[in-house]
């Protein structure tokens, strides 16, 4: 469960990124954020990875206000939610194998349990013949899916998708949204950023628009917004 209340986000003076939001996103929903450059996605998006904090209002993830949560609750914080990035950020000196299992490692897990958990989501994404390769040597659409098995590898409630399909072609951006929506229908809310019209279009999932920070749209089988 995501909630914001009256969530501002101020960088200077000037420039106020978010203006008194809220809203909220129940366990296991999928839900687009879109809207211009600008608008405020990504600074959404960085408030619920408590990499800014609001200038004011509360985000309760999970129960938890984040915003008042200690330093040492942080991990744990960010162990409950998965992330995509428009440009992968894998490790280029590590295989796939070895760049899911990086997060495993960071989190402390067992090598037993590593080497178990680790073939299993390289096989959701549908990249078990790659665990051997490097970054360099996969294409943008299997970059992805090592991205996303290493958002989901330590089982998180939430994943969040900041422009997953930014880099892809078109048939590759589905193959990604298909599997984003299979790992919602395992029970993982998913919250993604996004300019991609067709998909937002097709999948009749919930739409939350902003422009100039504040949401303009909150629609349960929306579209990605109206011609002008
Ligand atoms: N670190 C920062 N310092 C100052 N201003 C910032 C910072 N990050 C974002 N902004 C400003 O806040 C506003 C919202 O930016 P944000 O990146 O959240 O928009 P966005 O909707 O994600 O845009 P895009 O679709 O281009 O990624 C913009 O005016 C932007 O210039």
């Amino acid at each position: 469960m995501i909630k914001f209340i009256n969530v501002s986000k101020r960088y200077n003076k000037d420039i106020i990124a978010l203006s008194n939001i809220s809203f909220e996103i129940e366990s296991g929903e999928f839900v687009f954020i879109v809207g211009p450059s600008g608008a405020g996605k990504s600074t959404l998006i960085k408030l619920l990875l408590k990499e800014e904090e609001p200038t004011s209002g509360s985000i309760v993830i999970n129960k938890k206000d984040i915003t008042k949560i200690k330093k040492r609750e942080i991990p744990y914080l960010r162990r409950s939610m998965g992330v995509v990035f428009q440009d992968f950020r894998l490790l280029p000196n590590k295989t796939v194998f070895e760049n899911v299992a990086f997060a495993m490692e960071i989190v402390g897990a067992h090598p037993k349990e590593i080497r178990r958990k680790v073939p299993m989501v390289l096989s959701l994404v549908g990249l078990s013949d790659k665990a051997d390769k490097y970054p360099r040597q996969l294409s943008g659409g299997e970059q992805q899916r090592v991205s996303l098995a290493r958002a989901i590898v330590n089982e998180p409630s939430i994943l969040i998708a900041d422009e997953p399909t930014g880099n892809l072609d078109p048939d590759t951006s589905w193959e990604i949204v298909k599997l984003i929506s299979e790992i919602n229908k395992r029970g993982t809310t998913v919250v993604m950023a996004t300019h991609a019209k067709d998909i937002v279009d097709a999948m009749k999932k919930r739409v939350i628009a902003l422009e100039k920070g504040n949401i303009v749209r909150d629609e349960a089988r929306g579209v990605y917004g109206y011609a002008l």
